[in-house]
């Protein structure tokens, strides 16, 4: 049985569970539940702080695990990158106070406040400053104002934060970090399992990818004049190849492709500025390509 570590609040919680459900994973019904067995999957769910999941995968203890990759870094665990789930996006960075330091170089000899310390200071050791870092649980932003550092270094989503303590983001990200799925990879790691473990984690990655697909991608449909459709399957290519399907009015066919979603309003604008007609968009709810 493959055990899963799931993060049990915070940013994480919900759409990482949003996401094994639509997989067609069982999840916990009581937030307070910390197991869930899913035993037609032959999986079981570990519902833990998404700080220590690094730490139970990294180990070995659990076979796979939905965390953060600015917490994956910060664990320093041997853990791997299996697939990038893409929510929870955010940015990593050092701010201070724009009359006091705006450059990264000013970073040196002075005070970082964080709850990454693992991620800070490997950032200052590759780039060769020594500073000082100081490490709080939460709300690093106040630790300027209340002088107990000169910067902090902390995840950025919209940037509200940083601007209501009037704070300015200083250099490049640190890191850009997303919501992942954490693992061993198979081939370097003799531990656990062999081949029966390594087909699980392929079959749920593959699980996964089919709805990162279905939400990235619509199912775009129309009838065109025959004459017009090669024309018209430029604009639609699909993934592999558009199904053409024969119509029963003469000198016709209908069309059927995936588009990207963001694309979708374009690309129906043109299908219909070129002579196709009865354009439909479908949702996917779920595929293997
Ligand atoms: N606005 C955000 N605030 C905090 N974390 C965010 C945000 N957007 C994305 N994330 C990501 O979510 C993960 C942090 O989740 P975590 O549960 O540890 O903290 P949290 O959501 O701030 O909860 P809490 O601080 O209450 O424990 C990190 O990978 C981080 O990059
Ligand atoms: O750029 P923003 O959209 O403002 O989001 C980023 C802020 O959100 C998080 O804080 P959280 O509310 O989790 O409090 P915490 O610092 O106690 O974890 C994070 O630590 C930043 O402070
Ligand atoms: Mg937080």
């Amino acid at each position: 049985m493959l055990r899963i570590a799931v993060p049990n609040k915070g940013t994480l919680a919900s759409p990482a569970a949003e996401m094994l459900r639509e997989a067609g994973y069982r999840q916990r019904t009581e937030q307070r539940d910390l197991v869930c067995r899913d035993e037609v999957n032959d999986v079981e769910f570990f519902y833990l702080r998404p700080r220590d999941i690094a730490t139970y995968v990294g180990s070995g203890d659990l076979d796979l695990g939905i965390t953060g990759r600015d917490l994956l870094v910060d664990a320093g665990s041997p853990a791997d990158e299996l697939l990038d789930l893409g929510f929870a996006g955010a940015s990593f960075r050092f701010a201070a106070h724009p009359s006091t330091i705006t450059t990264v170089d000013q970073i040196g000899g002075r005070r970082v406040a964080t709850s990454f310390p693992g991620v800070v200071n490997r950032y200052l050791a590759e780039n060769g400053i020594a500073a000082d870092v100081i490490r709080l649980d939460g709300a690093v932003e106040n630790a300027i104002r209340l002088g107990v550092a000169d910067v902090v270094a902390d995840v950025v989503e919209t940037g509200a934060t940083l601007r209501q303590a009037g704070l300015a983001v200083i250099g490049d990200p640190i890191l850009t970090s997303s919501a992942l799925l954490i693992g061993r990879d198979p081939a370097t790691d003799g531990r656990r399992g062999g081949a029966v473990a390594a087909s699980a984690v392929a079959q749920l990655v593959r699980r996964l990818q089919g709805v990162l697909v279905a939400r990235r991608y619509v199912m775009l449909a129309y009838d065109v004049r025959a004459d017009l459709l090669e024309q018209a399957t430029m604009l639609t290519p699909g993934i592999e190849s558009p199904t053409v399907s024969p119509l029963h009015r003469e000198g016709w066919v209908a069309v059927q492709a995936m588009v990207l979603r963001s694309d979708v309003h374009k690309i129906m604008d043109e299908l219909y500025d070129l002579g196709a007609r009865a354009i439909l968009v479908t949702g996917i709810h779920n595929c293997r390509l």
